[in-house]
């Protein structure tokens, strides 16, 4: 074996050392977040269950899935159609949904968290599902805002314990963040990763602090529009025009925080405020919180700032 060979596989075996095996996924919310993660994962070829409260939302579920797959299709076989509609029942074939959580993690390499932005309610589910998964078993949150470290304090798997925080729309952004905690192991950190890459996604890494990088910048620029709103200094209209065409975005902050959903952006500034209660930035907006409490939440009910 030449030098050049030898390093070169000692290192491959190095990083495969490294890394845990995934073969089956769970991913825990089939909402906007946990439906497009369900369907990447199937799409790079892992076999998902896909969990949520009950059949009528994991019908739904589906269907964004096979929505979405029919425009990646439309691109993907642009010169043969006629492969599209075998392509997506092979992705659909690798998803099963279950109503049942501790039996989908009972013989899964991965759970990945997508439920309500509540911690409370996220450590619930964690507790739960330590006790049934395997010892390997590795756990992930999807939060956009909350500490993994704090989840990760009611399982005894701390070291097997991260954030993948994806963006919306999943099969169109490129973004995963990849938090690891102080007490993240490498084998954890390196399959993370690795499983981002698998999905054609770009990892970054990040430490375990409030909102990562991306929301730590994005959260408070919708907020400031928002409060513009409020202040009546513009309309949700005339902010979105400005931001698109006068900054480059492909959408304006108004219709970014409609496309998010005003609950996840209300219960991201809420914990967030009573956190840190004196940041002048995270102080909650009474027009947010009308839009929420009248169940307007956005894109996803039909009606936020703007009608869909
Ligand atoms: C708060 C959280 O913690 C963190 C977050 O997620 S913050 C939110 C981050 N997301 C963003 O900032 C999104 C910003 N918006 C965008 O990038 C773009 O508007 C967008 C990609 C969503 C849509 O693109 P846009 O050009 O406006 O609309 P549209 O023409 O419908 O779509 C563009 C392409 O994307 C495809 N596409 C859009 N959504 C899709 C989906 N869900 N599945 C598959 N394909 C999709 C379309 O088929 C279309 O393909 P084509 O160009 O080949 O025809
Ligand atoms: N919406 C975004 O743009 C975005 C982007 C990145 C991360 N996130 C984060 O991803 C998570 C999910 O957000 P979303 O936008 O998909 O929300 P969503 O409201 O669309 O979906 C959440 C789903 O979780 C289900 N659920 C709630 N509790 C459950 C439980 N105990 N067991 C099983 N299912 C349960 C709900 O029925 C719902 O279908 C949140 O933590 C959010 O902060 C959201």
């Amino acid at each position: 074996m030449s030098f050049a060979t030898n390093v070169l596989s000692r290192g491959l075996a190095t990083t495969a050392w490294r890394m845990a095996a995934l073969n089956h996924i769970t991913v825990i919310g089939g909402g906007s977040m946990g439906s497009g993660i369900a369907q990447v994962s199937a799409q790079a070829g892992y076999k998902v269950t896909m969990v949520d409260q009950n059949d009528e939302i994991l019908n739904k579920s589906c269907a964004i899935i096979n929505k979405s797959l029919q425009r990646v299709v439309k691109k993907k076989f642009a010169d043969d159609p006629s492969k599209g509609e075998a392509y997506i029942s092979d992705i659909m074939s690798k998803i099963s949904t279950t109503t049942d959580s501790s039996k989908a993690v009972s013989n899964t390499d991965l759970v990945i968290e997508a439920i309500i932005e509540n911690m409370g309610i996220k450590k619930k589910l964690f507790s739960e599902l330590d006790k049934v998964a395997k010892e390997s078993t590795i756990f992930a949150s999807n939060t956009s805002s909350l500490s993994i470290s704090e989840m990760a304090k009611v399982t005894k798997r701390p070291e097997k314990f991260g954030g993948l925080h994806f963006f919306n729309p999943v099969p169109m952004m490129k973004l995963v963040e990849v938090v690891r905690t102080s007490n993240t192991n490498d084998n954890t950190f390196d399959t993370l990763f690795d499983y981002c890459k698998k999905l054609g996604k770009v990892p970054v890494n990040c430490k375990d602090t409030p909102g990562f990088i991306v929301n730590r910048l994005l959260v408070p620029y919708m907020m400031e529009a928002v409060r513009m709103v409020e202040r009546g200094d513009a309309s949700p209209k005339d902010i979105d025009t400005g931001m698109k065409l006068g900054a480059g975005y492909p959408m304006g902050p108004i219709e970014l925080a409609d496309y998010v959903g005003l609950d996840v952006c209300k219960f991201i500034l809420d914990g967030w405020h009573e956190e840190f209660p004196d940041h002048p930035l995270f102080v909650p907006s009474p027009l947010l919180n009308k839009f929420v409490d009248e169940g307007k939440l956005g894109r996803k009910t039909g009606e936020g700032f703007y009608k869909y």
